[in-house]
């Protein structure tokens, strides 16, 4: 089976800052044991009810006793012992093909950050500690982990953000007025008449703002850093064999952190560990600790207070009770703290998903406090932000499964009980590998100036004019008063930060359009607010200064506004009710650039390549053998993809390995006999099969998508190519059907498909175009053999084409054979239980007809037509009831305005637009999914 593929070379406007480093993960070296596993198969006990619904679940003994010797094994090893041994990712492993990619387009700031030694540097397991003297007395020998945590410089001195200062900020007083006004309003008190009214509602207010400032800040802890820094080590080498992160990217962050503006840590949200990840990588460089924002469901007792004092700040997880009344008051606190906090020196962390990915693809990324950020450069508090994706990936995730909230049932709450229980349980686990990946990081500044850059040159030219308020971008904030920031310092003297690296440098593209800034020292030299983390002493009374204007500011100056705004309050803050629709455009691509850039660096493990592999190929069991070499093509085809893999070493000890942690319940593992046909020899192997039961298959499916994102637009590409042609080409094996393929509407129906499914992927970053993205494919299926020219034909005698309208369209005929037949069927399958989902929810808006429904009880409708159609059997796949797809086949329904909704009472209705309310309307959507399906065997 051949997986490779061409990769995917973004537009010229879209550089790929991929660096290599020389070795690559390569497969067939000699993997080096890092740890030995527990010898037993974890048991899975799936509760046995879901919601109203009773499910199957397979008994959880294995199939192989891995306690026997085995003639298969060798040196007359026991299997449990063989398969405990067969570990890949030894962490001194060569390093990864990449150091860390980005998509960000004429991205310059790169060179700035990666040289030759970051670029030689291989992986490196943090749980492998060494001090001087480690190797030569017991004592250090015995305690390294102690006497690396005190040799680790801790002590920085994070900021106090007295609640008084955010509560003096011109927007936390207007908005305070604006709640009073608003409250006097609906009491029918005018707001001259009654001061006294007046008056105590400012005081309530400002208590309300003084306790939610309270509960939301971070109170960061050097000497609690260090000591949980200390625990983390024990038990992560309890439960890990390895935390592997690349040392060129480690390095590149230690730059990037040494500069002097504010580091915003984005990682992908898998697993509660993700957050103790990423600050303890940071502890182990000696770079301040991030402040990360926490959903307050997290406030619980104890672990709250460790939280925040680890720099946990708690934010409200949806900003407004109910939609239809915005709590400006706690928006505007949440965006003035954020911002002080940013410019007091503190980097930034948050989770841009806005939770824990329940499916394995990448959540949809959510723009609020990523625009508190576009919005503090906007106006001016801030000259730039380095903004650095990272995605974490696991083995086996340490937070159990999400099975129950896949079923349709709703989350459990976090308590202090609850945590303490899933604590004792990890503790008793061995979770395998982990894997750390940081992005390359990138300039907030570059990246808005080729935003800009690239919506000015859409522009007519005779809307060029330098006074045009950008596209994209509301008015800054007008001045604020000076008031003085306070030094933050790590350490530093001026004299060492004055030899550090500058911010970066505008390339020589961006300097015609930067002539027009008004040239200043600021921008060069260092005047602008110093970032560091200051003395306490120094700063026992925080003040801030923020500059008065920043002619590096790319928004100030390509609007030629600084003049016209003063006193004009923000409206592109959170806070601000007015939010552009190119404001919102701008933040919105960010995101997605910051998710994309994420997801691509993410390394994949071994768990990964294998569940997918049995989820889409080998659905009915494999030997061993074959899946070790399917997993060989696949690394091929990741290593061409410039995908890193997580583990290296042979295929088979990794697929041994994968089975050993997936585990019984989701994987089993027979012993097979076989005779050879020549020398009637008998030989060993195993069948490897995968519990395709509910609710086993939903978990089994979880790892399998961390390839999903990967394999989307090729997955689109063959699912729209084998509904369009009317054969099946699995009949004709190494034959040709008669049936010939339009490069053109192959295409637009790939575009439409990707439409359908915009819930699902993001296939391109903003910055480039999915149709070049949908046309690479194409060609791939050409490279592949599975496509093979059969000429142009004149497109004037298509069916819509235009008479005077000549143009040619490139014809293919198909060419399968069995190994493109595996291929594509496997791009195929994996679209397959979601296009399921899709057409029985767009089956279910029927329901909807005439009526409106809580969306609550909608979803759960169609999840139970689902269930009903599996139970009889007329549905394939188990993974189609999971509750993901069909919420974002909901949305799919309100983007394509065929469903609206309102709040009512703090419940969300949902009823079918006028032009699709009569069963007749719904059918040609419900009919164009069908189309899609109509491939699926
Ligand atoms: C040494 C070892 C140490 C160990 C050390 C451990 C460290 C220990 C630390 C603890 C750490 C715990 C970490 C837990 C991990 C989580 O708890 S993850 C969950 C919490 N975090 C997040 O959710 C962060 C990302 N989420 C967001 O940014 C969300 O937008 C918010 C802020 C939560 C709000 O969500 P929401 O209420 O659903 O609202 P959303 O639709 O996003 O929009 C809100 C507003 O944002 C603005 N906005 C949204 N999109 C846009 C846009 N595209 N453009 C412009 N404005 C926009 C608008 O103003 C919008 O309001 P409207 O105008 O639409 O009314």
């Amino acid at each position: 089976m051949s997986w490779t593929q061409r990769e995917y070379t973004p537009p010229k406007s879209c550089n790929s800052n991929t660096m290599t480093v020389p070795g690559g993960s390569s497969r067939g070296d000699e993997g080096v044991v890092v740890d030995t596993p527990t010898n037993t198969f974890k048991e899975y006990l799936p509760s046995k009810t879901y919601g109203n619904t009773p499910i199957t679940t397979v008994p959880t003994t294995t199939s192989v006793p891995f306690n026997t010797s085995s003639q298969w094994a060798p040196e007359g090893k026991s299997l449990a012992a063989h398969i405990a041994s067969a570990m890949p990712t030894p962490p001194e492993s060569p390093p990864p093909t990449h150091l860390a990619t980005s998509t960000i387009c004429d991205s310059h700031h790169h060179e700035a950050l990666v040289d030759k030694t970051t670029r030689q540097l291989g992986l490196h397991n943090l749980l492998r500690v060494s001090t001087s003297n480690a190797d030569r007395y017991w004592l250090t020998r015995r305690c390294c982990y102690v006497f690396h945590c005190l040799a680790l410089r801790t002590k920085f001195n994070y900021a106090n953000i007295p609640n008084k200062m955010i509560l003096r900020d011109d927007r936390i007083v207007r908005a305070m007025e604006q709640v009073v006004a608003e409250e006097l309003e609906e009491a029918g008190v005018e707001e001259q008449d009654d001061c006294r009214a007046r008056m105590s509602l400012l005081a309530k207010h400002t208590a309300r703002a003084n306790k939610l400032l309270t509960d939301m800040k971070a109170a960061i802890s050097s000497t609690l850093i260090r000591i949980t820094g200390y625990v983390l080590f024990k038990v992560f080498s309890n439960l890990l064999m390895s935390v592997t992160v690349h040392g060129g990217q480690q390095e590149v962050i230690d730059r990037a952190a040494q500069r002097d503006t504010p580091v915003i840590f984005v990682p992908l949200h898998r697993s509660h560990v993700d957050y103790l990840f990423v600050t303890w990588v940071l502890f182990n460089r000696q770079i301040p600790a991030p402040i990360v924002a926490a959903g307050d469901n997290l406030r619980i007792p104890v672990f709250g207070w460790l939280l925040r004092g680890l720099g946990g700040f708690f934010i409200k997880r949806r900003l407004d009770n109910c939609k239809s009344r915005k709590d400006i008051l706690y928006r505007s606190l949440l965006q003035t703290y954020v911002t002080h906090a940013l410019q007091a020196g503190y980097n930034l962390e948050f989770f841009i998903e806005g939770g824990r990915t329940r499916t394995g693809k990448p959540c949809m990324p959510k723009g609020g406090l990523l625009s508190v950020i576009v919005d503090a450069y906007s106006n001016g508090t801030l000259d730039d932000a380095l903004i650095v994706p990272i995605a974490i990936n696991y083995d086996k995730i340490l937070d159990g499964n999400f099975i129950r909230e896949q079923m349709g049932q709703s989350k459990i709450p976090e308590s202090f009980w609850g945590a303490v229980r899933a604590i004792m349980k990890v503790l008793s686990t061995n979770y395998g590998h982990a894997r750390i990946d940081f992005g390359q990081p990138f300039s907030l500044r570059e990246f808005v100036h080729n935003q800009k850059r690239a919506s000015f040159s859409q522009l007519p030219l005779s809307s060029q004019s330098h006074n045009d308020v950008l596209p994209g971008c509301t008015p800054p904030l007008s001045p604020s008063p000076m008031i003085e920031m306070p030094v933050l310092s790590n350490g530093r003297n001026s004299e060492q930060l004055q030899s550090l690296p500058q911010p970066f440098p505008l390339s020589e593209q961006q300097k015609p359009e930067t002539a027009l800034f008004s040239p200043s020292p600021l921008v060069m030299g260092k005047s602008y607010h110093q970032r560091s983390l200051s003395t306490p002493a120094a700063n026992g009374n925080l003040r801030l200064r923020r500059t008065t204007s920043n002619p590096s500011n790319a928004l100030n100056t390509v609007t030629g506004t600084n003049s016209r705004l003063t006193g004009a309050p923000s409206s592109s803050s959170l806070f601000g009710t007015e939010v552009t629709d190119e404001y919102r455009s701008l933040v919105k691509s960010l995101a997605v650039h910051i998710v994309y850039d994420a997801e691509r660096c993410q390394a994949v493990m071994a768990t990964n390549a294998v569940a997918w592999l049995l989820s889409y190929v080998y659905r009915e069991g494999v030997k061993l053998s074959t899946l070790v070499e399917a997993v060989d093509a696949l690394r091929d085809s990741l290593k061409t993809r410039k995908r890193d893999t997580g583990f290296s070493g042979h295929s088979r000890d990794a697929v041994l390995h994968a089975v050993h942690m997936l585990g019984a319940g989701l994987v089993r593992l027979e012993q097979s006999t076989t005779q050879t046909s020549t020398t009637n020899d008998t030989e060993q192997d195993f069948f490897i099969r995968p519990v395709t039961l509910l609710p086993n298959i939903i978990e089994l499916n979880y790892y399998a998508s961390a390839l999903a994102p990967l394999f989307a637009a090729d997955a689109i590409i063959v699912t729209c190519l084998l509904s369009s042609i009317d054969c099946d080409l699995w009949s004709y094996k190494d034959c040709l059907p008669d049936c010939l393929v339009d490069r053109e509407k192959l295409i637009q129906r790939g575009l439409r498909l990707a439409q359908l499914l915009q819930h699902e992927f993001l296939l391109v970053p903003a910055c480039a175009s999915l149709l070049t993205k949908l046309g690479q494919v194409v060609d791939n299926l050409i490279d592949m053999g599975l496509l093979q020219d059969a000429g142009k034909v004149d497109s004037r005698w298509s069916e819509d084409s235009d008479e005077d309208d000549i143009s040619f369209s490139q014809q293919y005929k198909l060419a399968p054979t069995s190994s493109t037949l595996e291929v594509i069927g496997a791009w195929r399958n994996m679209l397959a239980p979601m296009l399921d989902t899709y057409y029985h929810a767009a089956c279910c808006l029927t329901s909807l007809v005439g009526k409106q429904l809580p969306d609550k009880e909608y979803i759960q409708s169609i999840q139970t037509h689902v269930s009903s159609l599996l139970e009889k059997g007329t549905l394939r796949y188990g993974e189609s009831i999971c509750v993901d797809p069909i919420r974002n086949a909901v949305k799919l329904f309100e983007s394509e305005s065929i469903m609206e909704c309102y709040n009512h009472n703090s419940i969300r209705l949902v009823y079918l637009t006028r032009e699709y309310d009569a069963e007749d309307r719904l059918s040609p959507l419900i009919s164009e999914i069908d189309s899609y399906r109509s491939c699926i065997s």
